[in-house]
């Protein structure tokens, strides 16, 4: 571990109806003196009620993708000031699934999160390779100019968190090996502008792999998918990251 703050984040990606906010309580409950920061990221339809059922626990809440502008005629888009205005403390952003989807590039990623930092959020800036670019021994030119890219110049650890997500460990079961973290991580460290932002790794994160994953020196937490989905998976990878 590092001196960067502990960070356990769950995506729930477009998952989640007003009947799954028990999980969140469930959550809530089951950590009430957390020994690290615990957060969820509904869709945007649940923030709100999430916001309010969460409401004096130990998890925040969160956005999965803000606009950079604060209004205007963007239909289906949410800004950053939205979210916190629906009780958002932080928003993920540049997630490799916006980055293909809606083919979103690191510099609109900046801006996303300038706009994140002007509305009080602190932005989880997701970077990663595809398995081709790994294959090809691209992973740290990728990685690191992702970083370079998509980084506001205002950030700092207080408004700033990275997420290492390989893209080809989203969701498939499929992990790098601790040394290709480890790898990654170090070069992450030694390349961010302040040197307590905290670092977490996704991709396929479960409550049997966890401990091992947080073990690693520059591992600060991880983005959680699928396992943050309910409640006993994702409160057995936050029990391992209090833990290590
Ligand atoms: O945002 C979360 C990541 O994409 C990881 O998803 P996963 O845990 O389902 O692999």
């Amino acid at each position: 571990m590092s001196h960067a703050c502990k960070l356990a984040t769950g995506n729930w990606k477009m998952n989640g109806l007003r009947a799954d906010l028990d999980e969140a309580r469930a959550l809530a409950a089951g950590f009430p003196d957390a020994k690290c920061g615990i957060l969820l990221c509904p869709p945007a339809t649940l923030v709100c009620a999430m916001a309010d059922a969460l409401s004096g626990s130990a998890v925040m809440v969160g956005g999965q993708d803000c606009h950079a502008q604060t209004t205007g005629a963007h239909t289906g888009d949410i800004s950053a000031q939205m979210l916190a205005d629906a009780g958002a403390r932080q928003v993920i952003l540049g997630h490799s699934e916006r980055r293909a989807d809606h083919a979103e590039t690191s510099a609109q990623v900046a801006a996303k999160a300038a706009a994140a930092h002007a509305a009080g959020l602190v932005a989880i800036i997701c970077i990663g390779e595809t398995e081709s670019q790994r294959d090809a021994g691209q992973t740290l030119d990728v990685v690191l100019s992702q970083l370079a890219q998509s980084l506001p110049d205002e950030a700092t650890s207080a408004n700033t968190v990275i997420a290492y997500e390989p893209v080809w460990a989203i969701g498939t079961g499929r992990t790098p090996t601790l040394e290709q973290i480890t790898e990654v991580h170090d070069a992450l460290r030694a390349n961010l502008p302040d040197q307590a932002i905290s670092l977490l790794y996704g991709g396929s994160v479960k409550p049997g792999n966890a401990a091992e994953i947080f073990a690693i020196a520059n591992v600060d937490g991880a983005l959680v998918g699928g396992a943050s989905l309910k409640a006993v998976d994702f409160g057995a990878i936050i029990a391992a990251l209090e833990a290590a």
